[in-house]
């Protein structure tokens, strides 16, 4: 043996693991529907990280794959591939037992239709109490989860009340209690404001907001309102499966100290690099299939490709 001390070369180094300190993480996540002999790809490789305690809006036209994506981070529906967690559940990998378990404890959900939430023949109070029934609450914690939370969405007066006895709004606060009670990590909230008029959704969506300070429940609500998302820090929109654009809103003083929100809006690239150039700049500068890159110091450039005979 010669003295000569081994040299290796250094590991290369890695990229942090995308979103690792997030509750929630989607990689790649591809979702396909097989009706008959027609597959539709619903999510095609969408990357999104959520971090705990955040208030997410997510925005996108019909068809765009929002409805998928939460059903997955429901625990509802399964993604075909990719990687999906939320909080220490990998979504890919949990056994039936296991997403029965999370679907009780880590996640609440909140569906469109109000009433579907419901069961028609429960007043309020027994709603609220009936999943920690499911988790096997002991009924002293039950009655007292119940109470705070019939108080904290001000509906205590109305908790012997049947859905059919309640408005649209009052339904819907029910509904975020009862998705509460278990008190999950996580609410997801798929179009909740979408049966409500302009009032009572604004009504909700200030509850959903309180709720996300008060319990430091992570919220991610799909929809179509504009005056709802332009009221959360971060709206990430959906564009045939995948996450294209994200508009992040902060709250500045001016010189006078007047306050306003400030909207920024960011194109996200995925994993790959790839990133989605807005229609209307395309059209602007006709870039069509292939587009010049340059590297500058501090900034990319795209420019139209000149040389179309290339
Ligand atoms: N169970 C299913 N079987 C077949 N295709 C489906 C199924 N669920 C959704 N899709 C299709 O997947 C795509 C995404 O649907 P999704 O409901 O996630 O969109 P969305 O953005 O929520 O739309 P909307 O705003 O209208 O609710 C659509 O093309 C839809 O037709």
């Amino acid at each position: 043996m010669s003295g000569i001390p081994l040299s290796l070369p250094p590991p290369a180094p890695r990229a942090a693991e995308f979103g690792r300190d997030a509750l929630i993480v989607c990689e790649s996540l591809v979702r396909i529907y097989q009706s008959g002999s027609v597959e539709v790809q619903a999510l095609q490789g969408l990357d999104l990280a959520v971090n705990s305690g955040e208030m997410l809006a997510v925005v996108g036209a019909s068809g765009s794959g929002k409805s998928t994506l939460l059903s997955i981070l429901a625990g509802i529906d399964a993604p075909t591939a990719g990687r999906a967690r939320v909080d220490r559940w990998d979504l890919l990998a949990m056994s039936r037992a296991e997403r029965v378990e999370f679907r009780r404890r880590t996640v609440g959900f909140i569906r469109q239709q109000t009433a579907s939430n419901l069961v028609p023949y429960l007043t309020a109070r027994q709603m609220v109490g009936l999943p920690m029934t499911a988790t096997r609450t002991p009924a002293k914690q039950r009655r007292n989860r119940t109470g705070e939370l019939l108080d904290a969405l001000g509906i205590h007066e109305l908790a012997d009340r049947r859905p059919e006895q309640l408005s649209g709004g009052q339904q819907m606060r029910v509904a975020i209690a009862v998705a509460l009670a278990n008190q999950p990590r996580v609410l997801l909230a798929d179009e909740p404001t979408g049966e409500l008029d302009t009032d009572t959704a604004a009504e909700v969506f200030a509850v959903l907001r309180d709720v996300n300070r008060r319990f430091g429940v992570t919220v991610v609500v799909v929809t179509h309102d504009p005056a709802v998302s332009g009221q959360v820090e971060r709206t990430v929109a959906i564009r045939d499966g995948r996450t294209s654009s994200e508009v992040l809103r902060r709250t500045a003083t001016d010189a006078a100290g007047d306050s306003h929100v400030i909207a920024e809006e960011y194109a996200v690239m995925d994993r790959a690099g790839r990133i989605q150039i807005p229609r209307d700049f395309r059209e602007a500068l006709a870039l069509t299939r292939r587009v010049r890159l340059a590297l500058e110091p501090d900034h990319v450039t795209i420019r139209p490709d000149t040389d179309r005979d290339g």
